[in-house]
This record gives structure tokens, sequence and C-alpha cells, in this order.
């Protein structure tokens, strides 16, 4: 499924009018009927509805949940908040409907506030259809006073058409107010600000529609987002063969684990073993090889020149590089901590080989402070920051990358030719080319140390078992998500990073024995 920006919807709505020829009453009735089909199957029975229409195409869509309602036996009425004489074509064919078919249709101003308020103090249902991706600038006093109203004292289930009047469709933001939904209906794909705050917060329970804009159409617009899903990345997820041995599922090195951090090395390490590696070596300070080894049982562990502390010496990266090369994938920094000579220490690992890389917390940060570091790389570079570590990384801070998520990400993926993995609740992976995937996967019980640890070992695992960049991030963000829900098995709040490594296996089984099934 394709994540869309309003132009790029306003886009595919065009093409498929003038140069398809299907007419765009047609495209709002499939909108409409499908809003109205999402509230009848939520009610056993028929009961009163008040839908609210602006006089744009979103107004529209409202005037065609409101005659649909109305024959399902719904006692409806439609309360337009604008101006008649300012519909759009399409929007004045179905209010004629509407009024044709004998429902009640008033007009707002302010003085109707109380009425208005008494139909939400005792409707059923309220369709929000005042505002959809046509919203400019924040929201203007009538509408304003209404959306407050619903908000305060709608009783019954809230229903947004396509997005929450109030929300800004490509960025979440909420200029002034916005409708509170307990259900959004979105048509053809989801929006961005399905998934980003404080939008998200808004919509409620969402769902995607089809209303008849034909795949090729997509195909050959390519909107420059997708949400992950398997169909991305489906044909790398492949049962294990009868031939396989070690060798065949790649060698992960795991670089980090300074002194009091070994854990995380540890988790990196396993959940790569977990997600198929065949072979997994991790890489630690001389004076960490011991306690590594008793840790761990089944990744090798490598001591590297320690400084004395616990940490990399510098220098130490420079004896590696033949062995490097018979490795098939690095991820450098779980545990790695800061140290002297750091810069030159990871210029040196990065010129050293041109398998891929995923660089993660601490190296992040030696990136941050000194970016000139990736004119060094050979080969394909993976960053996995959480929002803290993108701030450094983009030279901004933790507010406005979160308010900005798909904005930041994207800028230094691009700049850089790099892929980001900007982690979080619907992590955003910004590829090099500048498009983007957000994922749907994942749970509030991964809010926990060694959660991201994780994930760069799965990731590694998979790129170490020659999977592409392109397939490998998706696949592994995706599959990192659904062994943290599955994690959840009392509440969220007790779920701990071992938990979620031990359903790894699980998630990659759902997800072949889904592949199986489609
Ligand atoms: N054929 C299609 O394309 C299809 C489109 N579909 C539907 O159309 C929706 C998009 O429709 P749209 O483009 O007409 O915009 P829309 O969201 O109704 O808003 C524009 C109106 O709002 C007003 N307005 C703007 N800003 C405002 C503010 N801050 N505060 C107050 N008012 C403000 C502005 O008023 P004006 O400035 O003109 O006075 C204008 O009237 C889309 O979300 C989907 O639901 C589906 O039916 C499928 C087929
Ligand atoms: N509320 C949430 N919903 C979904 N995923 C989450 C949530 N909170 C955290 N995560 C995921 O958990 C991981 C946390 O990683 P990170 O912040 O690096 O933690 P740590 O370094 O402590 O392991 C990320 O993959 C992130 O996407
Ligand atoms: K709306």
């Amino acid at each position: 499924m394709y994540l869309v920006t309003a132009q790029e919807m306003r886009d595919l709505d065009r093409y498929t009018i003038e140069h398809i020829g299907i007419p765009g009453v047609v495209l709002m009735e499939r909108a409409g009927l499908a809003v109205a089909q999402a509230i009848t199957e939520h009610f056993a029975q028929p009961g009163q509805a008040v839908v609210l229409s602006g006089h744009g195409n979103n107004g529209g869509d409202g005037f065609v949940v409101a005659r649909h309602l109305s024959v399902a036996g719904w006692r409806t009425t439609v309360w337009l908040v604008g101006s008649a004489e300012r519909m759009t074509a399409d929007t004045q064919t179905f209010y004629e409907a509407c009024r044709h078919l004998g429902i009640d249709v008033k007009t707002f101003g302010p003085e109707q506030a109380d009425e208005l308020r008494r139909w939400l103090e005792t409707s059923d249902v309220v369709v929000d259809a005042l505002l959809g991706t046509g919203i400019r600038g924040p929201v203007r006093p009538a509408m304003e006073s209404v959306i407050r109203l619903v908000n305060d004292h709608a009783r019954g289930r809230v229903v947004a058409v396509d997005v929450p009047s109030g929300v800004e469709t490509d960025t979440g933001r909420v200029a002034s107010v916005a409708i509170k939904a307990d259900q959004t209906v979105t048509f053809a794909y989801a929006k961005w600000c399905h998934y980003l705050r404080p939008g998200a917060e808004h919509c409620g329970e969402v769902v995607v529609a089809d209303i008849g804009i034909p795949p090729s159409v997509t195909a050959s617009r390519r909107p420059a987002a997708r949400v992950n899903h398997p169909q991305w990345w489906r044909e790398y997820l492949k049962p294990r063969s009868r031939w396989a041995h070690k060798g065949t599922h790649g060698h992960l090195l795991v670089v980090g684990g300074s002194r009091g951090m070994l854990g995380a090395v540890a988790m990196a390490g396993t959940a790569a073993l977990r997600a198929g590696a065949g072979l997994v070596t991790i890489a630690v300070p001389e004076g960490q090889h011991d306690p590594l080894a008793a840790k761990v049982t089944e990744a090798l562990v490598w001591a590297w020149p320690d400084d004395g502390q616990g940490r990399f010496a510098p220098g130490s990266a420079e004896r590696i590089g033949e062995r490097l090369n018979r490795l098939t994938a690095v991820a450098v920094g779980p545990g790695l901590g800061r140290f002297t000579g750091e810069r030159e220490w990871l210029t040196e690992l990065l010129q050293q080989t041109d398998r891929p890389m995923v660089l993660d917390a601490d190296a992040l940060n030696v990136l941050a402070d000194h970016p000139d570091i990736l004119d060094h790389r050979k080969g394909d570079l993976i960053l996995t920051p959480h929002p803290g570590e993108m701030a450094r990384l983009a030279g901004t801070d933790t507010v406005r990358v979160e308010n900005e998520r798909y904005r930041v990400a994207k800028e230094w993926a691009e700049r850089h030719d790099v892929t980001v993995v900007l982690k979080g609740t619907y992590t955003i992976i910004a590829f090099p080319d500048g498009t983007q995937m957000l994922n749907p996967t994942g749970s509030p019980a991964m809010a926990k140390a060694g959660s991201g640890d994780l994930l760069t070992g799965i990731i590694g695992a998979l790129l170490a078992q020659k999977i592409p960049p392109s397939a490998a991030v998706p696949m592994g963000v995706y599959v990192h998500g659904l062994a943290g829900e599955f994690a959840v098995t009392s509440v969220e709040h007790s779920v701990i990073a071992s938990d979620i490594l031990l359903q790894v296996g699980p998630a990659i089984r759902r997800l072949l024995s889904d592949r199986v099934r489609t």
C-alpha cells in the first residue's frame, strides 16, 4: 500500500477522472458509500445520525453518506457548514440528491449553535465531512466553533471522512482545532496524517476504502512513500533450503560492547542469529572478551585492542581489514561508547570493507560530530537513529525531528546517500533515492532499553544473507515490530528486550506462513 500526500492524491483523482474517464461523482459516490458501510457495519440497527458537511468535495462525500444512511433507515440530518453557492459541482449534485429525497439539510449559522449541540448530544453517529485534504491554514471561525461543539458534546461515534477536519494532511499538524474521531475512513491510500502526531491521535481507527482508482494509474504515477508490508520484499522471504549450511546464510560482525554495555552487543548478536544469520562474530575491546564469551553461547567472540578502560584503543580498527572481507555484513554501535580516537577508528572501519554496514547508537554520535567520515565509506550504509540520535545527526532538536519525522529522515538519506531508519512509533525508513516507507508494526512494549539493539542485529543478519538493503531494511523493521507485538503476552509494561528476542522466530514463521497462503 502507498502512503500519499494531498497533492499526490489530487493527482491520482484527477488522472482517473480526466484520462481514464471515470467521473468525479463516481469516485465521490464510492467514497461516501464506503463511509456509510463502515457505520452500518458497526451498529446492529439504524439510529440517529448527524452529518456535518463543508462546501468542498469532502462535504460532498458527506451528502453521499447522508443519503445512504437515510436509505438504510437512519434518522439523518445534514448541517451544511459553508455556503451552498460555493459548493463544487460534484458536491452540489449530492446536495441536490439529499434534498430531492427529503433529507433534512440545515445551514449552520452561529445562532444555531444550541440546536446543533442538542443534535450532537442525542445522535448515535456524527459524520465529520467538513474539511478533507483541501484544508488551507487554520480552520476559519464558523467551522472552528462547530469542531469545538463536536469535540465537547458528541456522545455517539464520531466518524471522520478522509481526515479529521482541522488536521493537515501531509504533516499531521493541527493549526487550531481538529475533530477527535473514533474512526477515520480514508480513500484509496492512507495519508501521512494518519500516522504522524498530533493528527494521528485524532483519527481513531483508520480504515482505507477502495474507491476505484485503477492500480495502473497509481503504478504509473508512483507515490514517493509506501506503508511497509511484506508485498514489498516477499521475494526474499524464503524457507531455508534443505541443503543450507552455515556458510550459505552469511556472517555478520557486530562491533561494540564497551565495559558496562555488553548486553547491547549480546542482544544484537543473538537477534542476528535468530533472524537467520549463519555465523555471528562479536568484536569487543579485549578486556570484555571473557565476560562476553560467558554471556553468549552461539556467537564467536573476537577481542580487539583495548584502551585499558574497557573501550576500543585508538587504531584498533586498523588491524582487522583482512578478516573483515570474510564477513558478509557489519553492524557497528551497540554498547560502543565514546573514546579517544573514535573518529579515525570509525573512518578506518568504513574504509576497510565494502560490505553493507549498519551504524547504530554511539557510532551515530561519532558520525554526528564528524560527518566527513561518510566520505570514506565503500559500501551501503544503514543508519538506525532514534529521534535523539537523528537530531544530533541533523544538527537540530528532538522536537523538530518529532514534528517533521518524514522530512528530516528523507533529507538526510538523500543528502548523504544512506538509508535512514528513524525509529519510534511508526518507524520511517528513508531510502537514498528519496522514497520512504512507514512501518506499521510495533508496540509500546518496545519503548525500553535493548529493543533498538535487536533491530540492529536483525537488519545486520538480513544484509549478511545478501538481501539488498532496499528489502533487508524494511523486512528487518517489520519483523522486529511484529516480534514486539508478539512479546506482549501479559501487559506491555513488563516486556523486556529478551522477550522480543524470543519472538523473532515466531514473527518470521508468521510471515512465511502468510506467504504460502497468499
Ligand atoms: N474528485 C476528487 O478529487 C475526490 C475527492 N474526494 C474528497 O474530496 C476531499 C478534497 O476535496 P477538496 O479538494 O474540495 O477540499 P476539501 O477538503 O473539501 O476542503 C476545501 C474546502 O474547504 C474550505 N477550506 C479550506 N481551508 C479551510 C479552512 N482553514 N477553514 C475553513 N474552510 C476551509 C474551502 O473553502 P473556500 O476557501 O473555497 O471557501 C473549500 O471549500 C477529499 O478529502 C475527499 O474527502 C473524494 O470524494 C474522492 C474524489
Ligand atoms: N511506542 C512504540 N511503538 C512501536 N515501536 C516502538 C515504540 N517505542 C519504541 N519502539 C521501537 O523500539 C526500538 C527502540 O530503540 P531505541 O530507542 O534505539 O532503544 P534502545 O537503544 O534503548 O534499545 C525502536 O525500534 C523503536 O521503533
Ligand atoms: K473530514
